[in-house]
């Protein structure tokens, strides 16, 4: 396997995935997973509940598996792979990260709302002194301009992360978009610049190919699009385009094409395809993750989904305010109520 890569892929199935099964993952699972990732050379191989450490809980999803056995799970498979942790300060707290690190994690992505890298400084402060690499994760990147994004990267690159990500969360950002934010960053931060991608709006490859056609050498994937809504950019397309391109990832395509097929694949109780929802979720511009939460509050007060998300879009929702959705989807039924009774 060359080890000579121009981009540097982390799978974020295990992690991001988790959400679209409703954080169900087992020990079992992410042997398979991780084991046959590891062995087609993928370079980072994400693992956390899908909320990152310590999602776990009413507000977020329950996790079936203590995310701590699916890390030690994943490390134990893992012998050229390095497993990541996605952390969000006011969920996860250092002693997760203390925890992980000790399980054998060797980088961790902390995330922040686009505006907010100021609450990430103690996590990444606490990551580097536990000897990983860090990453900034700046979520939501729809919602600021390029100025707003440069600024808050470059509070990143002051913290010590070592890479900049620009986050996709709801898959709603157009190419040109993600031309100008990368361009920026790579103008103006002297960090690695990374690009995690949602497909809600079909988008996802051809964001990540414009981000590396303006510098990101950190590229998310999914493979089988597991991720949340529509997935992530498919891993093992990627991998494959990239190889046509001659642009080397290290990853083996053949590998990627069969883990995918034969073991990530039965994992889903239905294949990640753009359902309506999904494709909501890029129109308006919402978390992907937002999706089966909105699912059930639809189903649990008798109305239609979209209309839920199209108003989480339009009061511009962010991560944390999952407990909007069963609010909104509350007033929506009373106001749907009203009107039937008029
Ligand atoms: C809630 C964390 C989130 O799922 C992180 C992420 O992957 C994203 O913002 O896209
Ligand atoms: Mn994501």
């Amino acid at each position: 396997m060359p080890n000579v890569r121009d981009i540097f892929i982390t799978e974020v199935a295990l992690r991001d995935g988790s959400h679209a099964i409703a954080h169900q993952y087992t020990v079992e699972q992410v042997l398979k997973v991780a084991k046959a990732l590891n062995d087609a050379g993928v370079p980072y191989i994400e693992v956390t509940h899908g909320d990152g450490l310590a999602g776990s809980s009413l507000q977020y999803g329950l996790s079936r598996t203590n995310e701590m056995e699916l890390i030690e799970a994943a490390v134990s498979v893992a012998d050229q792979a390095k497993i990541a942790v996605l952390t969000l300060p006011g969920i996860g707290t250092i002693k997760e990260l203390k925890e992980a690190a000790k399980l054998g994690a060797k980088m961790a992505r902390v995330a922040t709302h686009v505006t907010e890298a100021d609450v990430a400084p103690q996590h990444i402060h606490a990551a580097k002194e536990l000897g990983m690499e860090t990453v900034g994760f700046l979520m939501m990147s729809h919602m600021a301009e390029a100025g707003k994004l440069v600024e808050q990267a470059k509070l990143m690159e002051s913290y010590g992360a070592d890479t900049v990500y620009v986050v996709d969360s709801a898959g709603a950002l157009l190419p040109e978009q993600v031309r100008e934010r990368i361009r920026a960053l790579k103008l103006h931060v002297g960090i690695n610049i990374g690009f995690h991608g949602h497909n809600n709006l079909s988008l996802a490859m051809a964001n990540s190919l414009v981000a590396i056609e303006e510098g990101a050498t950190r590229i998310d994937g999914s493979v089988r699009c597991l991720g949340a809504g529509a997935g992530n950019t498919q891993t093992e397309v990627m991998v494959a385009v990239l190889d046509r391109m001659g642009i080397k990832t290290g990853v083996d395509v053949y590998k990627m094409m069969d883990l995918a097929e034969e073991i990530v694949a039965p994992i889903l109780k239905t294949p990640q395809e753009i359902t309506r929802d999904g494709l909501v979720l890029g129109y308006a511009g919402v978390y992907s993750s937002f999706a089966l939460h909105a699912k059930r509050a639809a189903a649990k007060f008798g109305i239609d989904s979209r209309d839920i998300l199209i108003e989480l879009g339009k009061r511009k929702v962010v991560g944390g305010q999952e407990d909007m959705i069963v609010d909104v989807a509350a007033e929506l039924a009373k106001s749907k109520s009203q009107v039937n009774v008029r």
